[in-house]
């Protein structure tokens, strides 16, 4: 017969591993979501690959089977209180399994970076309160984030120097301020004006976040011109009404027919809009 002890800690241990699943699942499940949401601007989704020639659904979703697996390493890690280097070296290796599915495309490289974050916190927090993911983040990551090793040659890296900007890490290292004052926001507001229509509460999530974001992929595609252009017309389809003016999904199709054309990508806020969806899933509402 096992003792009482050891049968409870047998049952405490069960329940770790099913939420350490269900994170994992979420995670994936974030990312097939807002592979699935059209129009986005310029981003890939199930309809066509907007502003890209290298990859496609296909790509994405060959890409979000083989990393599934480390977002289960990074919320594992993430409860036994893992530091920062831990954490880098699971992503490093969730990037080289990404690279092998795509045939060497970066379709994830953001997403395993700020969800690879999150989970590692989901982890450590079982029923996080609202809030809780970004504030643990950024309280047990943050200092890290900023000083650790940049890569001279990546095309984010470039831009953060080039533009001044933050980026990625300085997201990250903030707790996500734009996923909990832009992101989720609009989400609930999507909701409210279409019941029931899950991808219009995704797609006024999206267009927000590109209104708002210092985005990156933006500035090293479309230099200056091209990061204001995005951020000056979404910030106008939110400004007349976003998903809840007449015709709305006509304006967000002409939207991401005009990005295409100045071959411009919102990656940082397709990577938030994945985010969001995540906090929303295991976060409790406010
Ligand atoms: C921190 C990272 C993302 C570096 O980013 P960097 O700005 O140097 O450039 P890079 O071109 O590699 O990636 C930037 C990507 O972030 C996303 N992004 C761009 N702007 C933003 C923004 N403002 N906010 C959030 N995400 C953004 C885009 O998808 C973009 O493609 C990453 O490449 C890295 O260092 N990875 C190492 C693994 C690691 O530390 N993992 C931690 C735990 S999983
Ligand atoms: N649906 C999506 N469509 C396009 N990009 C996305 C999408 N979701 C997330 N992204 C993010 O955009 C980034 C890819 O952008 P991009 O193709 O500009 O790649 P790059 O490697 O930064 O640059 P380049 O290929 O131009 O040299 C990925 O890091 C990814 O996280």
């Amino acid at each position: 017969m096992i003792p009482l002890a050891a049968s409870r800690s047998l049952a405490e241990e069960a329940i770790d591993r099913s939420w350490v699943e269900a994170i994992a699942r979420t995670a994936a499940r974030a990312l097939r979501l807002e592979l699935e949401t059209y129009p986005k601007p310029g981003l890939v989704s199930h309809v066509d690959p907007g502003s890209h020639a290298d990859m496609d659904a296909g790509t994405f979703r060959a890409s979000t089977a083989a990393i599934a697996p480390f977002f289960r390493d990074l919320a594992r890690a993430g409860a036994a209180g893992a530091p920062m280097p831990a954490l880098r070296r699971i992503g490093l290796e969730a990037e080289a399994a990404m690279r092998v599915a795509t045939g060497g495309v970066n379709t994830h490289r953001g997403a395993i970076f700020g969800l690879g974050l999150l989970c590692a916190a989901a982890g450590a927090l079982p029923r996080p309160a609202a809030g809780a993911l970004g504030a643990l983040v950024r309280e047990r990551y943050g200092a890290a984030i900023l000083d650790g090793p940049v890569l001279l040659h990546a095309p984010g890296a470039r831009a953060r120097r080039r533009h001044g900007v933050g980026g990625a890490p300085a997201e990250a290292a903030a707790g996500f301020p734009s996923l909990y004052r832009v992101g989720l926001p609009a989400l609930q507001r999507g909701r409210r004006m279409h019941p029931g229509d899950e991808e219009a509460a995704r797609v006024e999530a999206c267009l927000a976040l590109i209104a708002h974001v210092e985005d990156t992929n933006l500035l090293h595609r479309g230099g200056p011109d091209g990061f204001a252009f995005a951020r000056d017309e979404a910030a106008r389809f939110i400004a007349e009404g976003g998903v809840a003016q007449a015709g709305w999904r006509r304006r967000a199709e002409a939207l991401h027919r005009a990005f295409v054309a100045r071959n411009l990508s919102p990656g940082g806020a397709a990577d938030l809009l994945a985010m969001t969806l995540f906090v929303d899933a295991i976060e409790a509402r406010p």
